[in-house]
């Protein structure tokens, strides 16, 4: 399991950016070729996205390219380009339909895995179909791109991002569906530190695994909050160890603590161990 707690972007144009990103305390890098880079320095950025990746440096970090879409004028050239060099991962922008990712996988062969923004209205409503293909071509991820969509919708989401729920909670269950990760996207607020917490712990209680974030200063707040507490980790440990206890063999449902337990939550326990050994590393 990898932690994915803080997933950062950074235009691939930005030289700085990128040497900085590389002493970051974020789980995941994302050099971005489309949105932050303007047209006119599309080539630049995908050179200096390979050359990147090329000299690493990132050391625990899952590296991530995203690439511009297939529709357009770069796209074909940014994954011909990314298939030379095999970051961890490539981000596909502006996901809306199966076939993508089969594009995607063709251009690449059998090098990094793929991630999925899902951030256009009919990416939403053919996400079941979009998550069917993950185990043929290597989806790994499913990344929310609230900018975009809220566009889309015509919507305004504001701080309970309440109009892009029902989208949300889509794209978290298709992503449990396929048994792949969702993470959430980015908060636009970059000053106010308590606004970003408070969005990471919204994606949290929805069900995300990590939030994708636009300035090192929200990586604290994304670590802090998908990292499992102490309490958390202390709780998870106490159901283990009560289902291991021999007086509870072949029992589905105990009491612990004054509560009811099930096998289920040993599941869940399990996972937020997992979970704190990966971010221990
Ligand atoms: C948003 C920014 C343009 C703000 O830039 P700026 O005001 O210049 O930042 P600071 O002066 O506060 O920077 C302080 C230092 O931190 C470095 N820095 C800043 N941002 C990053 C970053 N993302 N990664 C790495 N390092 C970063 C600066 O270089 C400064 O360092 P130093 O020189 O040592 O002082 C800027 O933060 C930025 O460009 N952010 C990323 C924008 C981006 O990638 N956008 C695309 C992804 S979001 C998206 O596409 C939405 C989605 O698709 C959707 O639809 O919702
Ligand atoms: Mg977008």
């Amino acid at each position: 399991m990898r932690p994915r707690r803080s997933a950062l972007y950074m235009p691939a144009s930005n030289v700085r950016a990128i040497e900085k990103a590389r002493g970051l305390d974020c789980d995941v890098v994302i050099l971005d070729l489309e949105d932050a880079v303007s047209p006119d320095q599309k080539e630049l950025a995908r050179e200096q996205a390979v050359a990147a990746v090329r000299e690493g440096g990132f050391g625990r970090r899952e590296l991530v390219v995203r690439a511009n879409g297939l529709d357009s004028e770069w796209g074909a050239a940014d994954l011909a380009a990314i298939a030379k060099v095999r970051p961890d991962a490539v981000l596909l922008p502006k996901v809306s339909s199966p076939e993508t990712l089969r594009e995607a996988r063709a251009a690449l062969g059998n090098g990094p895995a793929l991630w999925a923004m899902i951030e256009t209205c009919r990416g939403i409503v053919d996400l079941p179909a979009i998550v069917d293909a993950a185990a043929a071509t290597g989806l790994a991820v499913l990344v929310l791109g609230p900018n975009d969509l809220a566009k889309e919708m015509r919507c305004r989401p504001g701080e309970d991002r309440a109009p892009l729920l029902p989208a949300i909670s889509q794209l978290v269950m298709c992503a449990r569906m396929a048994g792949i990760a969702a993470l959430d996207g980015v908060c636009n607020t970059i000053d106010d530190l308590a606004r970003v917490e408070a969005e990471c712990r919204q994606g949290l209680a929805w069900g995300f695994d990590g939030k994708t974030l636009i300035h090192p200063a929200q990586i604290a707040p994304a670590n802090a909050v998908f990292s499992p507490s102490e309490e958390e980790v202390a709780w998870a440990r106490t159901i283990v160890a009560a289902f291991d206890d021999p007086a509870n063999a072949g029992r589905g449902a105990i009491r612990v603590s004054g509560k009811m337990v099930e096998l289920l939550h040993r599941d869940e326990a399990r996972r937020t161990l997992a979970i704190a050994a990966a971010v221990a590393g």
